[in-house]
């Protein structure tokens, strides 16, 4: 089947009551996309939060009377009466089947990959961790992901034990298991992460070594020798009596989520207990690494 596309831009303010004012008149679906790639990081668990300036996208079918559409938008008093609009029409594709061919095996630093599971793994001599996308974050496409896994295969975990806190998918704590941590520690707000952290440990054979926990229910004595912990530069610098009480005498913690403009502001408050190596930056995201003094 083929579609119409419909692209207005909007406010954050006006975009949920266009986008519903949308599916009354006949939508198939409404999506919300940023107009200047402005990131939003992470929302809570349940929140949408929109962008300053959202551009609203609904998908009609190939039938539909755009005319009629666009006259009712205009009749609606929800936007400026010669607002901007664009329509195309999509052609029908596989969505699944193109979503999943762009979908590769990716390594990080010397010994680790993260393969779909669909895929051949290149290498079954490395460190292989097999991980679909899902709901919760962690795939080791953003840069963030890719820096913590990084530094975590160029550290030698032999025996260790290791904390993920904000594990989202698992991905930092399955991938530090792998790389031969003796256990690890998965910690979260969202209880899908849990889920989904869960899931993906038994997927590698690796959840008898994996506790998980959402953060209010963590054990008030955890320790471990290494720390990761992929937020967000607020959450992290508020989080530092938590984090930096986390880690053992003379163990690594590594930080990421942070936007690099905001490295020295994180840094001036871990500095207060740990010996930091140089930042290191990807796109315009950055990682914080150093041992507890
Ligand atoms: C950017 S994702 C990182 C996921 C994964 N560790 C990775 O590196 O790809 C951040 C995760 O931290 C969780 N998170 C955010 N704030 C948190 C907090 N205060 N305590 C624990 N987890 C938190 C989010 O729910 C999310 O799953």
């Amino acid at each position: 089947m083929a579609w119409v596309q419909l692209r207005l831009n909007s406010t954050s303010e006006k975009a949920e009551k266009i986008s519903d004012f949308l599916a009354e008149i006949g939508a198939v679906s409404v999506t919300f996309m940023d107009s200047q790639d402005t990131p939003i990081f992470e929302p809570l668990p349940g929140e949408t939060r929109l962008w300053g300036n959202t551009d609203v996208v609904a998908l009609f079918d190939a039938e539909t009377e755009m005319a009629l559409i666009l006259t009712a938008l205009r009749n609606s008093n929800l936007l400026s009466p010669n607002f901007a609009y664009k329509i195309e029409q999509i052609e029908d594709k596989d969505w699944e089947r193109e979503w999943m061919d762009n979908f590769h095996p990716m390594q990080f630093g010397q010994r680790l990959w993260i393969c779909p599971s669909w895929r051949e793994v290149p290498d079954k001599t490395a460190v292989n961790v097999m991980l679909d996308p899902g709901l919760a974050f962690g795939t080791g496409t953003h840069p963030t992901t890719a820096l913590c896994l990084e530094w975590l295969d160029g550290l030698d975990l032999n025996g260790k034990t290791v904390i993920d806190f904000g594990c989202g998918s698992g991905i930092l704590a399955i991938a530090a298991l792998k790389l031969g941590a003796k256990n690890a520690i998965g910690i979260d707000i969202d209880p899908q992460a849990i889920l989904a952290s869960r899931n993906n440990a038994e997927q590698n054979g690796v959840a008898d070594r994996l506790q998980l926990f959402l953060s209010d229910d963590k054990p008030m004595d955890l320790k471990a020798d290494v720390v990761v912990a992929n937020i967000l530069a607020g959450p992290l610098k508020e989080l530092y009596p938590v984090i930096s009480q986390l880690v053992k005498p003379q163990g690594d913690l590594g930080l990421s989520g942070i936007l690099a403009t905001q490295a020295s502001s994180v840094c001036d408050v871990y500095q207060q207990k740990f010996v930091l190596d140089p930042v290191i930056e990807r796109e315009e995201w950055c990682r914080i690494t150093g041992k507890l003094a």
